[in-house]
């Protein structure tokens, strides 16, 4: 039974920990389905695994279990137990972080609740141990009566026990002197609430199977507001007193960027209403309350209009991740807070989860389905009408062009076709807004287009997109607007054609000299004409130079070259601005940044 019922653990902890439980939250499961649902499905394979043992006893011919209705007996104690350890398992693998080392150790729970606990139980029970005060005696005994294996231990021995009694007084002629075979003693019902009868343990586990259930959806909807309230409340209240100086340097919100200060003003300054903002963030501080602290989100404040796709930039470590926890309702904020469509993440999270679409930054999927199955899953519960699905799964396979994968199990696809499946799910839904944690992890080119098309149309369609990423060229070709965020912070905010305005003060010109007589003279001619311009690269007559912008319109820099064409023998040239990557670099490494500049351009 042991073996049986730890088991039940394995797909709880493994949704959990693979944040695929969170993604079906998010798309609309409510808490009691999830479980109740798990219980069912368990429960039933629970009970096959009962019968398959009632078969042995019978083989075995334990008569004493299956004559004369015994059988209905037996079925009654093992279902009650298995309504009252599965939710068990279900509870105490909430503490654990890896499927089989929950699973060794709910074995061994398991396992020692029901023989060590058997034992403690019949010394508790013993009267001559009297130097066990009646109190302990109490203690001990209710809480053993909270261990399901322990109520089927004290089940199993005392029905065993009473049958056979029954059985040796009816068929002995001769009583031996041990046994009681008053007329009072063998026709005590079974299932009377007194000593040695089975009715107090069957009870005690039918309404600890209720308990256990009521206190895991105690745990899934309230430990939210709990973890919120110790993280505001009771962590940041005692931070904010002993670290002043860090709270003031570090967490006032206050931008040197004008962009970010215009912003935080607007937001602060101007009602929610006016606002008119998909995603309205309000000075959200995150701190992780380790030793010593970690400040991984500090104090940003921003909001996102209906049909933005808004990019989120930053080093590793730079609190995108966190912020996305934050949004999603993963990770709970230590300050500030989160209006999704007008409800906040701290007061209305059941409402907010029901309003976002959200892939990850490792895949949340059910690998033991195939993509087929784990579409018409999530179309199920984002409410599509039955006839619809088929129409509505093939669309969004076709999209990210999954359907030659369809039919195979996910846990045999690549990477990046589990990143394409994962963000197909993302977008697929009714939300309001989508967040997609580095999407394009590990995708190949023709898959990268294929997702920016999809994020475009889907962007189009009015739908919000807050994305983080590590390609430029990816936030370029998708964002309306993007922040650059540096240990915790905003350090700009705008268009990606706003930040190369604002920032970028090079130009960069590729030039190829046909002959190489002329390549030094134009080499010098680029020099004294440009001052300030920097060779980045040379190679077979390419050059690849960085020109300053101040003082060189594009006009002026073009007029040039055009003559310099022919005076220098150029087969081709082409100036373009700077890129996002660029301004990315000189936000996000700022010490690298000047160094490169003040070799690069002075
Ligand atoms: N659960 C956690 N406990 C403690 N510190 C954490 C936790 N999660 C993140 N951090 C810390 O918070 C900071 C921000 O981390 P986060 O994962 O948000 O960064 P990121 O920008 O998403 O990085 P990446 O690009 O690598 O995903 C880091 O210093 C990280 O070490």
């Amino acid at each position: 039974m042991a073996l049986l019922i730890s088991g039940f653990c394995l797909l709880t902890v493994t949704e959990r920990t693979t944040k695929a439980k969170h993604i079906q939250f998010v798309s609309g499961v409510s808490v009691i389905v999830y479980w109740l649902s798990a219980l069912l499905w368990d429960f039933i394979i629970f009970f096959a695994s009962c019968c398959l043992v009632m078969g042995v006893i019978k083989y075995r011919k334990f008569d004493i279990y299956v004559t004369d209705y015994h059988i209905l007996e037996t079925m009654l104690i093992f279902t009650l137990y298995g309504w009252s350890a599965i939710p068990f398992v279900y509870l105490i693998s909430f503490v654990f972080s890896g499927n089989t080392s929950a699973y060794i150790k709910l074995l061994l729970l398991s396992y020692f609740s029901g023989t060590f606990g058997f034992l403690i139980g019949e010394i508790i029970e013993n009267k001559k141990l009297t130097s066990i005060s009646n109190t302990t005696r109490t203690v001990v005994h209710n809480s053993l009566l909270f261990l399901p294996n322990y109520n089927l231990a004290k089940c199993v021995s005392q029905y065993t026990t009473i049958y056979k009694m029954k059985i040796l007084c009816t068929t002995l002629k001769k009583h031996p002197i041990y046994l009681n075979c008053s007329k009072e003693n063998t026709e005590k019902n079974i299932y009377s609430l007194e000593e040695p009868m089975i009715g107090k343990y069957l009870i005690d586990m039918s309404s600890a199977g209720f308990i256990f259930l009521l206190l895991i959806f105690f745990w899934e909807t309230t430990s939210w507001r709990l973890r919120t309230f110790l993280n505001q409340c009771i962590y940041f209240g005692i931070y904010k007193r002993y670290r002043k100086d860090i709270v003031s340097k570090e967490l006032s919100g206050q931008s040197e960027d004008e962009d970010v200060q215009n912003e935080r003003k607007r937001i602060l300054e101007q009602p929610q209403e006016l606002l008119d903002s998909i995603v309205l963030i309000k000075e959200l501080i995150k701190i992780y309350f380790k030793c010593p602290a970690i400040l991984a989100v500090k104090n940003i404040s921003l909001a996102i209009q209906k049909g933005e796709c808004f990019g989120l930039l930053g080093f590793n470590g730079a609190g995108k991740t966190t912020t996305f926890q934050i949004l999603t309702g993963e990770a709970s904020p230590t300050s500030g807070d989160v209006l999704i469509d007008g409800f906040s993440i701290t007061k209305d999270i059941l409402q907010v989860r029901s309003r976002i679409g959200y892939c990850p930054q490792f895949d949340a999927l059910l690998e033991y389905m195939t993509a087929q199955e784990i579409m018409i899953m999530y179309a199920r519960i984002w409410g599509v009408s039955e006839h619809q699905i088929e129409l509505y799964v093939n669309k969004w396979l076709n999209s990210l062009e999954l359907e030659s994968h369809a039919d195979r199990l996910i846990n045999t696809y690549s990477e990046g076709n589990k990143r394409r499946l994962s963000t197909a799910i993302a977008l697929m839904g009714r939300s309001s807004v989508i967040f997609l944690d580095e999407p394009s992890t590990g995708m190949d080119p023709v898959a990268r287009r294929l997702l920016w098309n999809t994020v475009t149309k889907t962007r189009e369609s009015g739908k919000a997109i807050v994305i983080t990423s590590h390609s430029m060229e990816e936030c370029d070709a998708l964002c309306t607007s993007l922040a650059i965020m540096v240990q915790g912070k905003f350090m700009c905010l705008g268009s990606p054609q706003h930040l190369k305005n604002k920032f970028g003060n090079i130009y960069i010109l590729k030039v190829k000299v046909k002959t190489k007589d002329k390549l030094e003279d134009f080499k010098r001619f680029v020099t004294t004409t440009f001052p300030g311009s920097v060779l980045k690269h040379e190679n077979q007559g390419i050059l690849n130079y960085y020109i300053p912008s101040k003082d060189n319109r594009w006009g002026k820099v073009f007029g040039i070259l055009e003559q310099a064409k022919e005076q220098f023998d150029l087969e081709d040239y082409s100036v373009s601005q700077i890129t996002l990557e660029q301004v990315f670099l000189t936000f996000a490494n700022p010490e690298k940044a000047s160094s490169d500049d003040e070799n690069e351009v002075p």
